[in-house]
């Protein structure tokens, strides 16, 4: 049973072209080595004619093949160096089909004679030879078909005049050997090339997937207004820096920000002016951080940011370095805000609530004691 076609869609169109294309490579690749145990099968000729055939046409003969096999092995070299260019290349693949069958039809006009039981065995050995090209053409099996055809009507040119009675015989039946294996050959080249169209189809859908996926867990993971970590970036790098801190005891901050009087900014200049606003924060607080420093959107117009390795005195440093950011200049057009910010510093014991429940009472106090300050939670 074969697979079932894709349907034809500019997607499938393109799977078709690249499948195409390694069925090409492999064609040529699968010719040349085919190619190579070639000069197995004129040593069997030789053999065979050796002392009933004459000399001089058993040597045309192997002079012929020779000549053939060089060129073939020289044009099949070339196709390989020139890429899977399908369009101009495959007439020249199909140049060495013809003139591969050629020399071998030549066998049956050159080197059969008046003895029937040689010509039937140079008749089988053609039939051999043709079942072992077969696989290579396989993903390009039209080329088989010319190479069948052109050993056929050379063997055809034996018949005129033939001294041996039979020889029509086995000329046709040479013919129907090739037919039922044409067709044969094409059930199964049909069947390999919609493998390496599922194939490719597979490894585009597999791409394709990773890429949403890949997508889907940036978005899960970016505040959509800011594009800053969100809440749910927040906790897994709390728990990441608590884990470390635990283990190594490196300590670590968290500064908690909040815009002051954020609501009187939506009032009076429209939500919209607020959320470039925020943008407007986000960019320049990420401008004021280390590298390995992170500021992400807590919720509304409070941010956290995160800092490893940092302990209490230079979190201080760092948070009036971002309240003075702040107040420096306008956020967005001309509006100018101030912002609160609680300090925190891990210390044994502090899970990430209790860390940041911390960071929060400092935070509340800045904004009780009159805002755009930073305040330290207190250890303990
Ligand atoms: N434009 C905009 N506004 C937001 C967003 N999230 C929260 N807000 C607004 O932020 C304001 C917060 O107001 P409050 O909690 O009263 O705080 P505040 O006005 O900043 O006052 P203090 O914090 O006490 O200085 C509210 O008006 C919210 O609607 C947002 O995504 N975009």
């Amino acid at each position: 049973m074969s697979a079932a076609p894709l349907p034809a869609t500019p997607a499938t169109l393109a799977f078709d072209a690249q499948a195409q294309q390694n069925a090409f490579v492999q064609c040529v690749m699968g010719l040349q080595r085919t190619l190579r145990t070639t000069p197995l099968g004129w040593a069997l000729v030789a053999w065979i004619c050796w002392g009933r055939t004459p000399p001089a046409a058993l040597l045309t003969w192997l002079g012929l093949a020779a000549a053939g096999w060089a060129a073939s092995m020289l044009v099949l070299a070339r196709l390989q160096r020139a890429g899977p260019d399908v369009q101009h290349h495959g007439r020249w693949l199909l140049g060495v089909a013809i003139a591969d069958g050629a020399w071998w039809g030549a066998v049956m006009p050159l080197l059969s004679g008046a003895d029937t039981a040689l010509n039937a065995i140079l008749a089988a050995v053609l039939c051999g030879a043709m079942a072992v090209n077969a696989p290579a053409y396989v993903p390009h099996i039209h080329v088989f078909h010319a190479l069948c055809a052109a050993m056929w009507l050379v063997a055809l040119l034996s018949l005129p005049g033939h001294p041996a009675p039979g020889m029509t015989d086995i000329v046709m039946g040479l013919g129907v050997f090739l037919g039922l294996l044409c067709y044969v050959m094409r059930g199964i080249a049909r069947r390999v090339v919609e493998g390496l169209r599922l194939q490719l189809a597979n490894a585009a859908l597999t791409a394709q997937l990773s890429e949403a996926l890949a997508a889907a867990s940036q978005q899960a993971a970016t505040d959509g207004l800011t594009g800053l970590p969100n809440r749910r970036s927040l906790d897994q790098l709390l728990d990441t820096q608590l884990a470390l801190a635990q283990r190594e005891g490196r300590p670590f901050s968290v500064l908690m920000l909040d815009l002051d009087h954020f609501k009187a900014v939506n009032d009076t200049h429209g939500h919209a002016v607020g959320d470039a606003v925020l943008r407007g924060f986000a960019q320049r607080i990420q401008t004021q951080l280390r590298r390995s420093d992170v500021c992400a959107r807590y919720g509304g117009e409070e941010f956290c940011v995160v800092l490893p390795g940092t302990a209490a005195a230079l979190a201080l440093d760092a948070g009036e370095r971002l309240r003075r950011a702040v107040a420096a200049a306008p956020l967005s057009a001309d509006i100018r805000v101030t912002v609160s910010v609680g300090v925190a510093t891990w210390q044994a014991g502090d899970d990430a609530a209790a860390l940041l429940a911390r960071a929060d009472d400092a935070l509340y106090t800045a904004k009780r004691t009159g805002r755009d300050r930073v305040v330290a939670a207190p250890p303990g």
